[in-house]
């Protein structure tokens, strides 16, 4: 499927199908590593704050977590009833995480620890600083592991996690690693543990942003990557208000498949 779909970049430059695309971006090995370094560079010169990591759009962060809250709540409602009444420990992984804005508007109030992924020390640096020396009102969860990596190179602790979050940051994967991803990803969580990403979506085919080294996928495009993954979207919802000016934006809730007769998730 994603063989057929059309992209282009700021520059003028149309693709005919993502795989042209990844051969043009790969290294002399074949390798995207390049590709990978770029992104981190480009986030190394950024301002470490909300509106950085937003992109200079910062007061859509409220916006952005109202939805995702909704939609954690709902899909982790049984877990989350079973942590009110001191039943249940819960961990999340906070992917791609900035300068932790998403652990301490959202998941930290929900998990008992959150673990923090993010590739550009600054970025990380700064959230580890944020969250230990901010005030959040009554927070449930303290911080746990820093991981200074990327998605496409971390191995996940097996079986931590009730629930991962990927938020803005699966833009920067080559399509071989976000398919993969979905697989080792699977292994770092508990028997009812769920992936949530929440990413950019461009209407047809894809659009690459030479700036920062990413690919925005249409919903078509997720879908078909999602499918290959082998894994099952529970929900695919679009966040609401959001300025018409950016990316639509989605939120996809996703559970691994039970690999039959093995009890393993994949
Ligand atoms: C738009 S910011 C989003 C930050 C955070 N998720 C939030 O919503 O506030 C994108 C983040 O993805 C990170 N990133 C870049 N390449 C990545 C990769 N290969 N794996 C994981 N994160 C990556 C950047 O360093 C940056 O912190």
């Amino acid at each position: 499927m994603s063989g057929n779909l059309k992209g282009h970049d700021g520059e003028g430059r149309e693709f005919h199908s993502p795989d042209e695309l990844w051969a043009v971006e790969a290294d002399s090995d074949g390798k995207h590593n390049t590709w990978y370094q770029k992104a981190v560079s480009y986030w190394d010169q950024q301002e470490a704050s909300y509106n950085g990591v937003l992109g200079g759009f910062g007061y859509t962060s409220d916006l952005d977590v109202r939805d995702s809250r909704a939609l954690l709540l709902k899909s982790m409602r049984v877990q989350l009833e079973a942590a009110d009444k001191g039943q249940r420990q819960l961990t999340a992984l906070d992917c791609g995480a900035g300068v932790g804005r998403v652990t301490e508007q959202l998941l930290r109030h929900h998990f008992h620890a959150v673990d923090l992924l993010e590739p550009s020390r600054h970025l990380l640096d700064t959230a580890g600083k944020n969250l230990s020396a901010r005030t959040v009102p009554q927070p449930r969860g303290t911080v746990g592991n820093l991981y200074c990596a990327g998605l496409q190179e971390h191995n996940f602790e097996p079986g931590r996690y009730d629930a991962i979050w990927i938020q803005w940051c699966l833009l920067y994967l080559t399509d071989v690693d976000f398919i993969t991803l979905f697989h080792r990803a699977a292994a770092g969580l508990k028997p009812d543990g769920l992936i949530f990403v929440k990413e950019n979506i461009c209407k047809e085919g894809f659009v690459v942003d030479k700036d920062d080294s990413s690919l925005t996928r249409s919903n078509t495009y997720m879908l078909d990557l999602f499918e290959r993954a082998g894994v099952q979207v529970l929900y695919n919802v679009k966040q609401r208000n959001w300025p018409k000016e950016l990316f639509e934006v989605r939120m996809y809730v996703i559970k691994p498949r039970v690999q039959e007769g093995s009890g393993m998730q994949t």
